[in-house]
Formats: structure tokens, C-alpha cells, sequence
């Protein structure tokens, strides 16, 4: 019997960033497996400051505390994702923006079967997602509300906004950008696939708990 592959579940989408986690006193490595104890459903790996070796060990490591059914995203850089394949490492696919290596080379680099995620905060680029000769899985849309996070992250959108985006999109949409666990129920409600975090688990006092509350937050919003 042949079948389609499940699309992966985006719902509560940790953005784990290195320089946050390092700020917090606590390792990557650490970071997510606590959240995904607490209930993250995939994990995309950032690491701006890393140079390229320590991003490969990076994923490896990451990599060794995922669950299988936990998609694991390399941030920008497709050739860390090879590598990390080559050694291992199950990394599911890569997230690029606008300015980041094109869709179609990234594709091309992962092959068919990979997650690609693009950032897009416009009508334009979603439309240019949703025709992308690359074939785009998601795309991350931001921000909701100003971010410490991003030095050039999009303005933002509030929620309104950002599902008016959603809702004229036909590829699947995850959200991003100043996002707390009270955001969830209407991003979902919106018709948002899920909800990209950083700091809100990067930055916690109890990462566990942090993804907890996002999960709940998710789930309520199905009532
Ligand atoms: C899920 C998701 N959405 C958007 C982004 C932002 O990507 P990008 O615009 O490339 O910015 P950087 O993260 O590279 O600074 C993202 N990472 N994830
Ligand atoms: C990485 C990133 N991209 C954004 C976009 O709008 O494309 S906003 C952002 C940072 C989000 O971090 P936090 O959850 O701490 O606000
Ligand atoms: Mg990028």
C-alpha cells in the first residue's frame, strides 16, 4: 500500500536559539528536551553566532534528544542540514527566508521527501510561496506583535492580520513573532497551522513548564 506522507505537526513550534539558550544559562540540547517533555511537536534549530562545525554538532546533538515522530529544522543553513545528515543526524528539513538561499536550491540540496519552510509577511510572497517552482511545505508568517528577538523582523500584524494572511494563503501557515500561550486559541482559531517561539521557551525559567502552557494553550483552542 502506498501513501502520502502526514504532513508534520507544526502546532507548537519551537524556534530553538542558541544565543537565548546560552543567555538563559542552559544548553540547546537541554533547552529542547524540556520542551518537548512539555509538548513542542517540532523544533527548528538557530544558531546565528555558530560557526559551521559547531552548528553540525549542534544538530547531532539535538538531533540524539528528539523524539522520531519530532520533526527536527535546521534554520538557514542547507548545508549544515546535509552534513548533519551525512552523520546521522534525522533532520527533517530547513527553514529560509526571503533573503536566504533560494526554495529551489534548498530543495534541490534535500531532496523531494524534506520540509522546506519559507518566511513570508506579505500578499505578494505568499503568492510567490504558493507557486514556488521549489516547492514550499509551509510558510512562516510575521510577526504578531514586535519581537526583542529578530533585530529585522516584519512589523507587526496582530493576530487579525496575520490570519487575514493566513486565510488567503493555500499552503500551511505558522505564525511568529512576540507569540505567548494567550495567542494561541486565536491563531488557531484563525486558521493558523501552528505557533513559532522563541523566547517564550528559550528564555524560561522552566522550559518544561513554558512549552506546557503552550500546548494547553494550542489544545484549548480546538474547544
Ligand atoms: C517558522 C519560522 N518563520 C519565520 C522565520 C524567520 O526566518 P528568516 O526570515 O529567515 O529569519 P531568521 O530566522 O533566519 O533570522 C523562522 N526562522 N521560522
Ligand atoms: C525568528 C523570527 N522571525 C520572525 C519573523 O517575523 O519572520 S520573528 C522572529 C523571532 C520570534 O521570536 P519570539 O518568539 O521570541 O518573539
Ligand atoms: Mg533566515
Amino acid at each position: 500500500m502506498t501513501g502520502a506522507t502526514p504532513a508534520p505537526d507544526l502546532s507548537v513550534y519551537l524556534v530553538a536559539d542558541a544565543g537565548q539558550c546560552a543567555d538563559a544559562g542552559r544548553s540547546v540540547p537541554e533547552t529542547v528536551a524540556a520542551a518537548v517533555e512539555g509538548g513542542v511537536s517540532a523544533v527548528q534549530l538557530r544558531a546565528k553566532e555558530a560557526g559551521t562545525e559547531e552548528f553540525i554538532a549542534l544538530a547531532l546533538a539535538v538531533g540524539r534528544v528528539l523524539p522520531g515522530h519530532v520533526p527536527l529544522i535546521i534554520n538557514d543553513r542547507v548545508d549544515v542540514a546535509v552534513e548533519a545528515r551525512e552523520r546521522g543526524a534525522q533532520v527533517s528539513g530547513v527553514h529560509v527566508g526571503q533573503g536566504d538561499l533560494a526554495v529551489e536550491h534548498v530543495r534541490r540540496f534535500l531532496g523531494a521527501e524534506a520540509l522546506v519552510g519559507l518566511s513570508a509577511a506579505t500578499e505578494a510572497q505568499l503568492a510567490a510561496a504558493r507557486d514556488h517552482p521549489g516547492r514550499v511545505d509551509y510558510v512562516g508568517i510575521g510577526t504578531v506583535r514586535a519581537t526583542g528577538s529578530k533585530g529585522d523582523a516584519p512589523p507587526g500584524l496582530g493576530i487579525a492580520g496575520l490570519g487575514r494572511l493566513a486565510a488567503g494563503s493555500p499552503l500551511p501557515a505558522v505564525a511568529i513573532g512576540g507569540i505567548v500561550p494567550d495567542d494561541l486559541p486565536g491563531l488557531r482559531g484563525a486558521g493558523l497551522v501552528g505557533a513559532a517561539v522563541l523566547s517564550w521557551v528559550c528564555q524560561a525559567a522552566d522550559p518544561r513548564q513554558a512549552a506546557q502552557e503552550l500546548r494547553s494553550a494550542w489544545d484549548q483552542g480546538a474547544a
